[in-house]
C-alpha cells in the first residue's frame, strides 16, 4: 500500500520571466513501513518534490497522492508529520501555546508536556517561540511534526542546526517511531545522518538535476538497496497484515475555537495595533456637526474605520504571516483552510464590533444624536455584518498579492471603494452612476443608510443579496488563493 504516490510529475518554476523545469516526469512511490532517504545535489529539486507531496505546491503536470488522497485536502495530512526548510514561528506565541495550537489540528494528538519532553524543550515551554535559538527552533519543528502521532514522517534536513544532545534525542525518537512501523521519507546532506541511516533506511533514492541529456531519468535508486531484513531496527508491525489507510475525523469546532483564541492573544500582545484603532475611533469626538448631518458623519466615519480594519489591517497581518514563513508551517498541518479563514474573519468582526461600540458611545454622547436603542442596534448590526464581504475580500487580496506590495494595493482599494459607493457626487459622465451599482461598497452604504433611517434608494433586499453574493465569491477566492499560495516557499 502506497502512502505517497507521485506519477509522471513535472514542475516548472519561474525565475524572473524565465521558465525553469525543476522536475521532469517523476515517478516516485513510498510504501507503508519504508524508510526512504532522498539524496541529491543542491538545487536538484528535492524540496520542491516534498512541497508537491505535501500540497504546498501543485504539479505542472502529473498526479500526486498523499495517504491515498489529493495532498490539497487537509484530511490527507491528519496522519502526516513534516519538518520543512524555511519555515518560521509566529512572533507573539509562547512555545507551549504554539504546540497546543498545532495539537488541536490532529484527531489523535499527544500532550504538550509529553512532546516537549521528547525533544528536550520542557524547560522552554514558557519562552517565546520566535526567540529560541536555531537548534531549539529545529527541535520545536520536530516536536510539531510529532504531535499528531503520525503514520508518515516527511523530513527535510531535520538535523540542521542540532547540537549533539539534540541529535541524540532526534535519532532516539526516530528509532522509536520505526519500531512502531512509522513510514519515513527524509532528505539529508549530513554525513553523521548517513551513518545513522545506514542502520535504519530501507531505500536510498537519488534525484538528479534536470537536464535534457539525462538518459536514466531524474530519479535513480541506489544500487545498495537494503532489504527490510537487513536493517537493525525492525518494525514490529511488519509481520502484521497491512491495514487500509484510516483517515481520522478532526474536531473542527475545537480547532476553530483554538484558532480564534490564538488570534486574540496575538492581537492583545500587539498593543500598538489596538492603540491605533482606539485613537482612530476617538477622532469621532472632533466632528463639528449636530443633528441629522452628525448622524450622516457618524455613519460615514464608522464605514471608513471598518473598511480600514477589514481590508487594510487584516490583509496586512496575513501578508506579514506569509512573508515570515509562519503560514508555511500551518500549511503542512491538517488545519482546514476554511477554519483558518473563518477564525480570522470572526476575530476581525470582534474588533469591528468593539470599535463600533466605542464610536457609537462617543458619537451619541459628543454629537448629541437623538436616537432610540432599537435603531442603535440596527445600525450596529448592519455596520458589523455588512463588512463581512470586505473582510473576506481583504483576506483574498492578501493571498493574491505579493506581501511587499499589499500595503499599496490595499491602500488604493479604500479610496476606490469610497468613490464607488455613491457617496461622491458622480453626476458626469452618467454611465458611472450605473456602474456604481456593481460595487459592493455602494450596497454596503445603502444598507447602513437604511439602518440609520436616512434617505436611501429603497432596494434593501437587492443590497442584502448583493452583499451575500459578494461575500460568497470573495470567500471562494480566499480559500482558493490560500490553497494556491506560492509565496510561502
Ligand atoms: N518558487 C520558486 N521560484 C523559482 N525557483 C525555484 C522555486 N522553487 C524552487 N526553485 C528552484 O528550483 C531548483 C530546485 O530547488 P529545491 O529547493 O527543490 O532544491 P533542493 O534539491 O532541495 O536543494 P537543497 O539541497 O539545496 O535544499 C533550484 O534551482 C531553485 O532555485
Amino acid at each position: 500500500m502506497n502512502l505517497i504516490e507521485v506519477r509522471q510529475v513535472c514542475k516548472t518554476v519561474y525565475q524572473g520571466f524565465q521558465k525553469k523545469r525543476v522536475l521532469n516526469k517523476i515517478d516516485f512511490f513510498v510504501e507503508k513501513g519504508e524508510f526512504v532517504v532522498l539524496l541529491g545535489e543542491n538545487g536538484a529539486g528535492k524540496t520542491t518534490l516534498l512541497n508537491l507531496i505535501l500540497g504546498i505546491l501543485q504539479p505542472s503536470e502529473g498526479e500526486v497522492k498523499l495517504m491515498g488522497l489529493s495532498p490539497e485536502e487537509s484530511s490527507a495530512r491528519t496522519s502526516v508529520g513534516a519538518v520543512l526548510q524555511k519555515t518560521n514561528v509566529p512572533p507573539n506565541l509562547k512555545v507551549k501555546e504554539l504546540v497546543q495550537l498545532v495539537c488541536s489540528y490532529y484527531p489523535n494528538s499527544q500532550t504538550v508536556v509529553d512532546i516537549l519532553k521528547k525533544v528536550g524543550l520542557e524547560d522552554q515551554s514558557e519562552a517565546w517561540a520566535s526567540q529560541l535559538c536555531g537548534g531549539e527552533t529545529q527541535r520545536l519543528f520536530f516536536a510539531l511534526a510529532l504531535v499528531g502521532n503520525p503514520e508518515l514522517l516527511i523530513l527535510d534536513e531535520p538535523t540542521k542546526h542540532l547540537d549533539a544532545k539534540g541529535d541524540e534525542l532526534f535519532w532516539q525518537e526516530i528509532r522509536r517511531y520505526r519500531e512502531q512501523g512509522v513510514t519515513i521519507l527524509m532528505i539529508t546532506h549530513s554525513q553523521s545522518d548517513l551513518k545513522e541511516l545506514s542502520q535504519l533506511a530501507t531505500r536510498y533514492v537519488t534525484l538528479h538535476k534536470f537536464n535534457e541529456a539525462l538518459t536514466e531519468g531524474q530519479l535513480t535508486e541506489s544500487e545498495s538497496i537494503k532489504s527490510q531484513e537487513d536493517i537493525l531496527v525492525k518494525c514490529k508491525n511488519q509481520e502484521k497484515p497491512q491495514k487500509e489507510i484510516v483517515i481520522h475525523p478532526q474536531n473542527v469546532v475545537f480547532i476553530f475555537l483554538q484558532q480564534i483564541w490564538v488570534e486574540i492573544i496575538q492581537l492583545l500582545r500587539t498593543p500598538l495595533f489596538l492603540l491605533g484603532i482606539i485613537l482612530f475611533a476617538c477622532c469621532i469626538t472632533v466632528i463639528p456637526f449636530q443633528g441629522e448631518v452628525a448622524k450622516q458623519a457618524l455613519l460615514s466615519f464608522s464605514v471608513l474605520i471598518l473598511l480600514t480594519i477589514s481590508i487594510e489591517r487584516l490583509g496586512k497581518r496575513v501578508s506579514v504571516e506569509r512573508a515570515e514563513g509562519w503560514l508555511k508551517l500551518l500549511r503542512v498541518t491538517p488545519l482546514p483552510p476554511i477554519v483558518y479563514i473563518a477564525a480570522k474573519l470572526v476575530t476581525t468582526l470582534l474588533i469591528s464590533a468593539i470599535t463600533i461600540t466605542l464610536i457609537m458611545i462617543l458619537g451619541v454622547w459628543r454629537l448629541k444624536i437623538d436616537t432610540d436603542i432599537e435603531q442603535v442596534l440596527l445600525i450596529f448590526f448592519s455596520l458589523v455584518l455588512g463588512v463581512i464581504p470586505f473582510a473576506v475580500f481583504g483576506l483574498a487580496l492578501s493571498y493574491l498579492t505579493q506581501p511587499k506590495s499589499y500595503d499599496s494595493i490595499a491602500g488604493l482599494s479604500i479610496p476606490l471603494g469610497l468613490a464607488s459607493c455613491g457617496a461622491l457626487p458622480l453626476t458626469h459622465p452618467h454611465f458611472l452612476e450605473d456602474v456604481v451599482a456593481f460595487s459592493p461598497f455602494y450596497h454596503y452604504r445603502e444598507l447602513t443608510l437604511w439602518a440609520a433611517g436616512l434617505s436611501y434608494d429603497q432596494h434593501l433586499s437587492l443590497h442584502l443579496l448583493w452583499l451575500l453574493w459578494a461575500g460568497g465569491v470573495f470567500g471562494f477566492m480566499a480559500v482558493w488563493a490560500y490553497k494556491r499560495d506560492s509565496v510561502i516557499q
